[in-house]
């Protein structure tokens, strides 16, 4: 028991290495936790829903995971075949794409959450 607990408090060393490492390297996750934060405060003057925090709050995980992801994807493309080729140009393009649509659909919820408060 001792011992899965210590795995378990490892691998979430490892998992935070990650986030740090991701917010280090790559200059969009910094844009995206500003933009997190900020509007988690705006969230709080404007006194969400408990819906409307579910909503944001997935929404924000849903970017910055799919970043990470993204993040990872490059990485391993570049570890593996760091040559230019056409299927890893298809690669890349796809895991961005998948950036892309969290990003408007975050973009599209915060529009339906926030424009009513303030129209
Ligand atoms: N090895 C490669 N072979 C073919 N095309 C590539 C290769 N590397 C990158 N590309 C093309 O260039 C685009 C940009 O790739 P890059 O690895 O520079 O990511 P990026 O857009 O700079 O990512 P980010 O800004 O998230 O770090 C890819 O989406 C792909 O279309």
């Amino acid at each position: 028991m001792l011992n899965f607990l210590k795995n378990r408090i490892k691998s979430f060393g490892f998992a935070f290495k990650g986030i740090l490492h991701l917010l280090s390297s790559e200059p969009n996750s910094k844009v995206h936790l500003v933009a997190a934060i900020t509007i988690t405060v705006v969230g709080f003057m404007v006194k969400l829903s408990a819906t409307e925090w579910i909503l944001q709050t997935l929404a924000i995980a849903l970017v910055i995971s799919m970043e990470a992801i993204n993040t990872a994807v490059e990485k391993l493309c570049d570890f593996v075949h760091p040559e230019q080729h056409k299927k890893i140009g298809i690669i890349k393009d796809l895991a961005a794409g998948a950036v892309l649509v969290t990003a408007i659909a975050a973009i599209i919820i915060g529009a339906i959450i926030y424009l009513p408060k303030f129209l």
